[in-house]
């Protein structure tokens, strides 16, 4: 007989534990206690919601440099520069990866990019901690996401709660089913739903018209991932999307008008 196999481990696994490698290096360095006196000196966090619940479509810009799934994307010297074009075309939010070996991002853009616009900035990571949490409003993120799938049982409440006490509007990443019962259940405010499996890396974009369904309408749905152009954003918002999330297709956007343009051709769409 042979023994029961254990399961393979997923993309998302690698991810995170070079994430926690990464975080253990940072927290021998920086206390929680310096993090929590960096706060007194940090801008104010910035409310995304009223844009997000208003009229038309809002687009969610974001800075990303590669992934595991595509690879090099855009080289971005000046991610504020970059950001500055996505405010200025109407991204209700700016995205900064903040992930090192995968993403190629750091806290550093982050900084860079909240220092350039006045829109809100989320810290797009894979969080897993408190301090984390910290590190990004220390940084002047105004938004963080959490993904369902990487916080099981109590922690997402856990997490969820605690972002909240730090001023933090949580978007809240989900997959399937389960999941977002859970996003539901926490009472987020911020719902994503992530045409991308991190387990798999594939993309199906029937899963936001599935899953939309089941986010109460009093939420803000967002669909994240694979979104290329003006119609995709119809598509989702006639399922349900007040957000949507674009990385790859504005960070490679070299044509006439540049990223600022594509953002203003995705952004206000109604149904
Ligand atoms: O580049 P795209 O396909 O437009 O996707 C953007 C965004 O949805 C994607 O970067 C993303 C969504 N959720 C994540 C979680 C971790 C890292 C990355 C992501």
């Amino acid at each position: 007989m042979s023994a029961p196999q254990a399961p393979q481990p997923t993309v998302l696994d690698g991810i995170v534990a070079g994430v926690l490698e990464d975080l253990a290096v940072r927290q021998a360095t920086i206390s929680e206690a310096d993090l929590r006196a960096a706060l007194a000196d940090v801008d104010p966090p910035r409310d995304p919601m009223p844009h997000f619940r208003g009229p038309g479509s809002s687009v969610i810009a974001e800075v990303k440099r590669k992934s595991p799934s595509k690879g090099e994307l855009a080289d971005i010297p000046d991610p504020a520069l970059l950001a500055s074009e996505y405010a200025a075309g109407g991204a209700g939010a700016i995205s900064v990866l903040t992930e090192q070996r995968r993403f190629g991002g750091s806290l550093d853009d982050l900084r860079a990019v909240r220092a350039a616009v006045d829109v809100p900035v989320l810290r797009k990571d894979f969080i897993v901690t408190e301090y984390q949490l910290l590190e990004a409003r220390a940084a002047g993120a105004d938004l963080a996401l959490l993904m369902a799938v990487s916080l099981p049982g109590a922690r997402l409440a856990q997490l969820h709660d605690y972002a909240r006490e730090l001023g933090l509007t949580v978007l809240l990443e989900v997959h399937d089913e389960d999941e977002t019962a859970r996003a539901v259940e926490v009472g987020a405010e911020l719902i994503g739903v992530n045409a991308r499996n991190l387990k798999t890396l594939e993309v199906d974009l029937d899963v936001f018209g599935r899953l939309a369904p089941l986010i109460p309408d009093d939420r803000v749905k967002v669909a994240e991932s694979g979104i290329f152009g003006p119609q995709d954003v119809e598509r989702f918002v006639g399922e349900g999307a007040r957000v949507v999330l674009v990385g790859e297709a504005l960070v490679r956007e070299s044509g006439s008008g540049g990223p600022r343009e594509a953002v203003r051709r995705m952004t206000g769409i109604t149904r």
